[in-house]
This record gives C-alpha cells, structure tokens and sequence, in this order.
C-alpha cells in the first residue's frame, strides 16, 4: 500500500519545521529493496515509526493524523530520507514528565529496522527543537569538575593524563591496585577497563578497598589529587546502585574523586539514566563498547557515532568515549572531530543539522584506544585543542619503563603540543618521552622519521 499521500509531505521546508519548533527531525541513509519505490518506502518507514502500520486501520481519527510523522525531504540518488516526528509522539515519564532516550529511539531507530521493504536504513543525524531538548537531563558534572578537583583552570584545564588497566581481566586486587598506584605517581585518572567489575579472582569489595587506599597512598606521595573511574555497570537497577553506594562509601574522604563507568551500549539507556539519576554528584563516563555493531561505517543500519554521542549529552553523559579519529587502534576518521564539537560546544554543526544546545552542559570527549605519548600530538592537530580526557592503556603499561614512566610520557608528550615544541626536540631533555619512542618503535618509525639519529637510539 503506498502511503506516500499520508505520511510524506514534501513541499514542507526544513527551515520551516525547525523555526515551528514543533517537531524532531531525522536524517537516514535509507535504500529500498528491489521493487519498492523510494518516496513509498521512505512514507511505510515513517507511518511504522509513528501512527502506523501497513493498512489502514479504522481506530484512526483526525487527532491520529495531526502526529503522524512526515517524510519532508527525499533524494534516492544520495539514499537520504529526512523525517519530521511530532514532539507529541514520545513518551513521557509519569513521575515528572520529562523525556526519556529509550523512546526516542524505540520511534526512530525502531521497528523500522526490520521492515521488509528496506534494504538498510541507518541515522546519521538528529535534530532537536527546543521544547524536547530542555525536558532531557542533560549532563551535572563534566570534566570541569574534574579540574577542580585536580586543581587546575576550570575553562582550560588541559588533558587529564588517563590510563585503562591492563591486563583488561586477570589481575587479583593486589596486584590491580598495586598498577594502579604505578600510574598515578605520573599520571591524574584511572579507568577500570570496562569488563572488569566483581570476578570471583577479584571481587569488587575488596579491590575497591585496595584500590581507595592506592589513591590515598598516591596522593600523600605526589601532593596531587587523584581520580577512578569504577565500573558499576549491571543489568540490575539496584546492582548499580549497590556498586555506586559501596564505592562512594569506601572511598570516603576522596568520594568526589571517583567517576562511574557504565557501558552504555550494552545495557542501553536505562543504565546511563540510572547513573544520571542516582548519582548526580558524581562524573557519568559512557564507555560505549559494541557500538561498532551498529555505528560502524561499515554497518549499513542502526546509527552512526555520531549519532551516538549526540544521544549521550541529551542523556546526561558527564563524558563520552568519542575514538580517536583514527589516530589510535579502533575505527575512526579526521572529520569525527564534529562529534567532539557537538559534545562541547554551545551550538554546533552536524552532517545535516545545526544544533543550539541552549546552555545544556558539554559532555567530555574520552579520547582512548590504542593511543600513546606518540600519537597524541597528531590528534590535537587535528582536533585543535587538548582538553580532554585521554586514556592510554597499552600507551601507558607498555612502557619499557613501566606504568610511572608511560604516565609521564603522555603528559610530556601533551606539554610540548602546548608549547609547539616538536615531540622528537622534547623527547631530548624529557627522558619518559624519549623512551616512549623505543617503547613504541614502529609508530616512531612512521610519524617521527629520522628519530633514532636525533634520540641516539640505535
Ligand atoms: O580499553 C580501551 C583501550 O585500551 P588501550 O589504550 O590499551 O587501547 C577502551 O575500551 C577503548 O578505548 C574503547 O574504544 P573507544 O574509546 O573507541 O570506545
Ligand atoms: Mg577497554
């Protein structure tokens, strides 16, 4: 049944409908199976994203019609496919009415991945109006918070110097809270890789204790404030918090050194929200592994990074894994960078639309995967500045010198970025950082040619 007549509405001007306020718009790279027309698929995939389904059904009435959702723009050339859903059509909490993520896309990225007539749809970019994005919860805590605590300017604190844990499992407490006591003698954060939570070889009650006390021993020896990020991920509502409770309480005096982790795309937005929610004081971090699943240039469905990060700031993230651009070891691109501005920035320009946050917090790009002292000065190029949190797990504990000296290394390495001091000159009188390039020798080979002889390195 073509349902072009009901739920396309081309003559509508995107300028219009952003300018009306009303609705939220969608933009998918959408393809018809063979033997569907572009412009019918396109009005089946907003009437199964909003009022309807693949009939008529006799239960619609004029009200029913005033929320259907629009096809407002088509071009089958390019496989773009813009929609208009009605702000009306998302749901509400009843306990305050405010929006919730989980309906945003049960609509748009909904039922309609599995439609028989499309071959693949995946969003690239949302728009949303005000009066949506003011009832999201936005984030409490960014990495501004973080600067305080470790002292610094709270407009242009500079990279927090991060690590991962590594081995990602397999560590007891001891030998856990011992590398993470390694690390911060050089550097300021620490994430719990994101698998790691309450194995029976390391049961969380009692790393957290060791762990706590490392931050504290740390701080007494450097004279510096430390920070963790503690994984309380669960599927559980009441494990979360349970987690959240037990780790604020045993880190006591350095409560409000601790960040949350949960892996946001695993559980979903529940989870996120649950931290948000219960946890308002302290930094939300959205670890997002198995987004590639979906996210993946190469995955024609779902949505795009982009896409996701954009999601995490309406949600509340304090901060976000973003990649690393292609700088590090997971997929990633140059031009990602404006998912890095659509996190921070007050307003910001997406692949289709241009979004004003409306003074909602920023979200803090998490720059992590496969990233060393080496490779971090080519990614502020491109990024432009440094304030982020940086993550290096294997950059860090794969120092020839250990988990200190890799710290160091990254800070040195961010240091003379900031002071335009090429990395090879630096590495002269920085002995961390010229041991970094030993302890990563085929990524000094390719971005610093001519190393050896300038280091003296064989
Ligand atoms: O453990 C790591 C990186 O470890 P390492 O520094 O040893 O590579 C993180 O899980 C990835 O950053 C996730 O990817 P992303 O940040 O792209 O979500
Ligand atoms: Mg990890």
């Amino acid at each position: 049944m073509d349902q072009s007549n009901r739920y396309a509405r081309l003559d509508l001007k995107e300028a219009d409908l952003i300018a009306g306020g009303r609705h939220v718009l969608c933009a998918y790279i959408m393809k018809p199976k063979a033997g569907h027309g572009y412009l019918e698929t396109a009005a089946h995939f907003a009437a199964e994203s909003s009022t309807g389904t693949n009939v008529e059904v006799s239960t619609t009435d004029d009200f029913t019609r005033g929320v259907d959702a629009l096809v407002y723009e088509i071009d089958p050339d390019k496989e773009l496919m813009k929609i208009a859903y009605p702000v009306e059509l998302f749901d509400r909490n009843i306990i305050d009415g405010r929006a919730m993520l989980c309906s945003f896309l049960t609509l748009t990225i909904g039922n309609n991945q599995g439609m028989g007539d499309v071959e693949y749809a995946k969003m690239h970019d949302f728009y949303v109006p005000p009066c949506y994005l003011r009832l999201f919860d936005g984030p409490s805590m960014n990495i501004a918070d973080m600067w305080r605590v470790l002292g610094r300017d709270v407009k242009d604190g500079g990279m927090v110097v991060g690590t991962i844990i590594k081995p990602k499992l397999g560590l007891r407490p001891k030998p856990f809270a011992d590398a993470c006591y390694e690390f911060w003698l050089g550097g300021d954060f620490i994430k719990n890789d994101e698998p790691q939570g309450n194995q029976t070889f390391a049961p969380l009650r009692e790393t957290i204790r060791l762990v706590a006390d490392a931050m504290k021993r740390a701080q007494d020896e450097t004279g510096e404030a430390k920070l963790f990020s503690a994984n309380i991920t669960a599927d559980d509502h009441y494990e979360m918090v349970a987690r959240g409770e037990y780790i604020l309480e045993t880190f006591g005096e350095n409560a409000d050194h601790v960040a949350f982790l949960v892996d946001g795309y695993v559980t979903g937005p529940a989870a996120i929200t649950t931290a948000r929610r219960c946890f308002p004081h302290q930094f939300l971090h959205y670890h997002r592994a198995g987004h590639g699943a979906v996210t993946s240039p190469q995955s024609m469905r779902g949505y795009t990074a982009f896409v996701l990060s954009k999601m995490s700031r309406l949600q509340g993230a304090s901060g976000i894994h973003t990649g690393t651009m292609g700088y590090g070891k997971m997929e990633g691109d140059a031009s990602d960078k404006i998912m890095a501005y659509m996190l921070t920035d007050e307003a910001a320009q997406g692949p289709y639309y241009h979004q004003d946050w409306l003074g909602m917090k920023a979200t803090t790009p998490i720059i992590s995967g496969g990233m060393n002292a080496l490779r971090l000065p080519g990614f502020f190029d491109n990024l432009g500045h440094s304030n982020v949190i940086q993550t290096s797990g294997g950059g860090a504990f794969g120092h020839l010198d250990g988990g200190t000296a890799g710290a160091k290394s990254l800070r040195q390495s961010c240091d003379a970025w900031k002071a335009g001091v090429d990395l090879v000159t630096y590495a002269k009188s920085h002995k961390e950082l010229a041991r970094a390039f030993e302890s990563f020798p085929q990524d000094a080979d390719k971005l610093y040619p001519g190393w050896r002889d300038a280091l003296g390195v064989a």
